[in-house]
């Protein structure tokens, strides 16, 4: 496996276009070596774009691609020994599964024993070993796409396995099963992993590093925690999360942040003079409590919404919505009045969309 390393590249569809409109912006990242990635953003944001640069389907407007330090930019997909899994199953038909998993090390020449030790080993990990006989033919789609998935690790000399949007097809109920597969078979195998989603909960559970884009630029690397413990812009704190961070504008003026004239606790020190300061907390962190105290503020409960084993309250604040994510064993506040406390440690200064400081 490589590191792979995108050197100042860019890339528009159009040549003449000017920058705001590349569907790639100037770009420096390091893939390192054995580790697995999501590249999570909108649509038309430039993931594919991106992949396509790193497997050689697309050649960069400016800048370079390295595999281990090698300059690969110029070269076709076939002499970049990569692994690539796409949105839908390519499988051969008529080969059995066994086949199919074995064909590409047959193609590298890998001799039988070796090659059984490997197809067996993937077949394990997949749970595909009860098939492995079988024709791929009358297969389903999602057990297709696991073939696709096994065709991809199956190789242990590939520079880099890429997948776009591989769980497009998998029946949802099956997609969790599937990811838990995938991250499982990368545990052991370790491969270089990228891979786009525009699903961010795929990404979160599955990457070790997450790179959020956003009309073509990078926004923020980190890996899932750092994405959720401090979203470097309020766009990655919407993007990221179920329910999007909670965003409230304070009181800044003199003494202490305020938020309705009640004094809001922070562990942070930011210039008194930034203006238009905006708080943001994970609705994860958010309370709603019975007991008046420290960082508590009164609120109106507006609604509460299922979200599966977890509630989420809806609250008004200071005339702003507040939600907060609860158990669901929690039970829900008795009438419309509240009390939202928010944890001093988990509330973060943004001001002008940005994360003033790191908490
Ligand atoms: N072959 C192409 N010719 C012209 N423009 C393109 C081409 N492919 C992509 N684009 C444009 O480049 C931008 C980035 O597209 P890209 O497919 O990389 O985004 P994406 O994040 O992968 O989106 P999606 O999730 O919808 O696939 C978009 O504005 C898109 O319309």
């Amino acid at each position: 496996m490589a590191q792979l390393d995108i050197v100042d590249v860019a890339h528009a569809y159009e040549p003449d276009a000017e920058e705001e409109r590349w569907a790639l912006k100037p770009l420096n990242l390091t893939f390192e070596s054995g580790k697995t990635y999501a590249l999570v953003g909108p649509s038309g944001c430039g993931k594919t774009t991106l992949l396509n640069i790193l497997s050689g389907l697309v050649t960069p407007s400016r800048g370079q691609v390295l595999f281990d330090g090698v300059d690969v930019t110029a070269l076709p997909t076939k002499a970049r020994n990569i692994a690539q899994v796409f949105q839908f199953p390519v499988i051969y038909k008529s080969m059995t599964v066994y086949e199919n998993l074995a064909f590409p090390l047959q193609c590298r020449r890998w001799d039988r024993a070796r090659i059984d030790a490997k197809v067996q080993q993937v077949a394990a990990a997949l749970d595909l070993r009860d098939r492995l006989g079988q024709p791929a033919r009358g297969l389903t789609a999602d057990d297709k796409q696991l073939i696709s998935l096994g065709r991809g690790l199956v190789r242990d000399d590939v520079a880099a396995v890429l997948m776009d949007e591989p769980l497009t097809v998998i029946d949802p109920q099956l997609k969790h099963m599937l990811r838990r597969k995938i991250r499982e078979i990368t545990e052991q195998f370790r491969p270089t992993v990228i891979y786009v989603t525009h699903d961010q909960y795929e990404a979160m559970s599955f990457a070790q590093e997450v790179l959020v884009m956003k009309d073509g630029r990078a926004v923020q690397q980190g890996t899932p925690e750092q994405l959720f413990e401090a979203p470097s812009s309020t766009y990655v704190g919407y993007f990221i999360g179920s329910p999007a961070m909670n965003f409230l504008t304070v009181d800044n003026n003199d003494g202490p942040f305020a938020l309705g004239g009640r004094t809001l606790s922070v562990a942070w020190d930011i210039p008194r003079s930034t203006t238009e300061v905006q708080v943001g907390v994970r609705p994860e962190y958010v309370k709603v409590v019975t007991d008046p105290g420290h960082n508590t503020f009164p609120g109106r409960l507006l609604g509460v919404r299922d979200h599966g084993a977890q509630r989420v309250l809806e609250v008004e604040v200071a005339g702003q919505l507040v939600r907060a994510k609860t158990p669901r064993e929690e039970g829900v506040p008795a009438g419309e009045e509240v009390l939202v406390h928010l944890p001093r440690a988990k509330v973060l200064p943004y001001t002008e969309g940005r994360l003033i400081l790191q908490p």
